[in-house]
């Protein structure tokens, strides 16, 4: 959906189960570009909602981005991915158009050698994107919605909270998650998800939205008319201001509410070095 650059880029994933996993970029008119979200990026978050282990084989419709290869450094034996550029779809010429295609795959670490990735930031034991998370979260005792707040939030906030315990943030500590609701009451979650190089992280809304795009049969995003976030109170990388300025732009109409939540397992394992 590049509604800005008319510039669509796909990418298909082949995971250790024998699935197969699609992802196409993302733009949002009216917002910083930053707010876009990948082909790859898109694929990677489509993985994790299919809790699928891990990704193997990569075909990409044109040479993924520093960010892309950045983000990819997220899984572990990221360099040990296969990727196949399959050419420039949005151009005339096709330069892998032959049975050769299979030697054309290339590792990761060729596309990025010399990386930097969580090796340089955490503990050998800290699980990575695509690996179990559980984040150990609950609510506030005093978080009760007040009288007249749709019943529907009460759904919302369970779900956003269950995508939060799958955040993938051990950089922070500061896991977060979205659930959407559409028109139809259909619900779509997406969990926050961190990048060692931190600007290539995935907010949770454009998570969900990935969850959105993937189950809620090619609606517009005004389609969705409630949106839970569920983070840490205090927490010091914060989705809240982000995730209101993006959904308010996509679904003017989108009721938003923000849930905070408390990690209940003291100092997190996930946490690091840095204390
Ligand atoms: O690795 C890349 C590079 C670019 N794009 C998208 C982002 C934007 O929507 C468009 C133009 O940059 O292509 C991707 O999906 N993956
Ligand atoms: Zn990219």
């Amino acid at each position: 959906r590049p509604p800005i650059s008319n510039y669509h880029v796909g990418a298909v994933g082949l995971g250790s189960s024998g699935r197969i996993f699609l992802g196409g970029n993302v733009e949002f008119p009216g917002l910083p570009l930053h707010h876009s979200v990948h082909a790859e990026q898109f694929l990677i978050t489509n993985l994790t909602l299919n809790a699928e282990p891990s990704l193997k084989y990569v075909a990409v419709s044109s040479a993924p981005c520093g960010h892309c290869r950045q983000f990819f450094q997220e899984i572990r034996h990221a360099p040990d991915i296969h990727i196949l550029i399959t050419g420039d779809s949005n151009s005339n010429h096709n330069y892998n158009n032959d049975l050769a295609n299979e030697e054309q795959f290339e590792p990761m670490s060729c596309l990025l050698p010399h990386r930097f990735g969580p090796d340089d930031l955490l503990g050998k034991d800290v699980p990575l994107l695509l690996e179990p998370h559980h984040n150990n979260l609950s609510f506030l005792g005093d978080d009760k919605l007040p009288n007249g707040v749709s019943a529907a939030f009460e759904d919302l906030k369970n779900e956003a909270l269950e995508a939060a315990k799958k955040s993938h943030a051990p950089y922070t500590n500061c896991p977060s998650g979205v659930a959407l609701m559409d028109c139809e009451g259909k619900v779509f979650r997406g969990s926050y998800m961190e990048s060692a190089a931190y600007n290539p992280s995935m907010g949770p809304v454009q998570a969900a939205l990935v969850a959105y795009v993937m189950g809620g049969r090619g609606g517009g995003y005004d389609r969705i008319v409630a949106a839970a976030l569920v983070e840490k109170q205090g927490a010091q990388a914060r989705q809240e201001q982000t995730a209101r300025l993006l959904l308010k732009e996509i679904s003017p109409k989108c009721e938003f509410k923000v849930f905070h939540c408390v990690s209940n397992s003291g100092s997190s394992p996930s946490f690091n070095n840095f204390n």
